[in-house]
């Protein structure tokens, strides 16, 4: 069983970014985007150094980083701290300078996810509003980034979990605390996330969203699927990726990790972005027909903004500044 380098399909410059639509993953229910080498190997180094001069939470099998503070039971962020500069440079600021161009807008509007691009009179229309200023002002107005519409239009919220080989996280949903989107970028070894649709809600009141942020992380220390859920769809993280999951994805969908030391059948067919994966790393699991070992941690960096925010500072009398970034 041979390791495809999966880091071979990181570049040593900064990507230039494409329109969000380009990286959709179209085999998925929407919405999922995937940006292979969203960060450079020199940035995933200097964010590896920083973590690791911050406290860990110790769980039983593995360790997570909540900033700037974990959230209440009651899902709040409650403090008078941002995020500090490490996790905003150069990450929030690249998530920020994501978006859909209009053109775009229109062109998913109209496509519904198939790539046959041929509404000629449309895109003529388009042209011409391209010739005067009110139509260029108009379009860059329409220029819709993944938190435009969110309560803070950016992620307030990263929490930072690691995974040693043979560790991972149960089927679970993130719930009510967040805007629907989650961006993870993902550090070290490669990792499969699974996903599953939501069964129907169960007869009992034991869901999930009634469960207090720490009993739910309890419940998903084991990295084990839920019984009956069976995997439908499976995503590959790359080290030094972005994966943003949005609209059903995050509202109608489980996702997790199975705690195995190697992934196994993977190919075009059963890994969901395939298309989206690097050169490298498509021709490695090729090559390892299909096998992938998880040769070391795995860290992920998800980016959240959190509805609730109460400034700690000012909810003590002084002048906090949380929430703000
Ligand atoms: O590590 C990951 O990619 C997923 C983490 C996750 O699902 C969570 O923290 O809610
Ligand atoms: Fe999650």
């Amino acid at each position: 069983m041979t390791t495809p380098n999966t880091s071979t399909t990181t570049t040593t410059t900064a990507l230039e970014l494409k329109d969000l639509e380009d990286y959709r993953i179209k085999s998925l229910p929407p919405s999922a985007y995937y940006i292979s080498s969203f960060i450079t190997p020199q940035e995933a180094s200097t964010l590896l150094t920083n973590i690791s001069k911050n406290p860990w939470t110790t769980l039983t099998h593995r360790r997570l980083q909540p900033h700037p503070a974990p959230l209440t039971p009651s899902g709040h962020l409650l403090t008078t701290k941002s995020l500090p500069e490490f996790l905003v440079s150069p990450i929030v600021d690249r998530i920020l300078s994501l978006s859909f161009s209009s053109d775009n807008n229109n062109k998913s509007k109209n496509n519904n996810n198939n790539n046959n691009n041929n509404d000629d009179n449309e895109n003529r229309e388009e042209d011409d509003d391209d010739n005067d200023e009110e139509g260029k002002e108009r379009k860059e107005k329409e220029k819709r980034g993944i938190f435009t519409t969110s309560p803070h239009t950016r992620p307030n919220h990263v929490l930072i979990n690691e995974y040693p080989p043979n560790t991972g996280i149960a089927a679970h949903e993130d719930g009510a605390a967040y805007f629907p989107v989650v961006c993870t970028v993902s550090l070290g070894s490669h990792i499969l996330l699974e996903v599953t649709p939501k069964p129907p809600p169960p007869s009992s009141s034991s869901s999930s969203q009634s469960q207090s942020p720490q009993e739910r992380r309890e419940r998903e220390e084991g990295g084990v699927g839920e019984e009956g859920n069976q995997t439908k769809y499976r995503i590959f993280q790359e080290p030094n990726s972005l994966l943003i999951t949005t609209d059903e994805m995050y509202t109608n969908h489980l996702h997790g990790i199975l705690a195995v030391e190697a992934d196994e059948g993977l190919d075009e067919l059963t890994v969901a972005n395939w298309g989206l994966l690097g050169d490298g790393t498509r021709r490695g699991i090729v090559e390892s027909g299909g096998v992938v070992r998880r040769e070391g941690v795995r860290i992920s960096l998800t980016y959240r903004d959190v509805l609730k925010v109460k400034d700690a500072g000012r909810l003590f009398g002084g002048r906090g500044v949380a929430g703000r970034r």
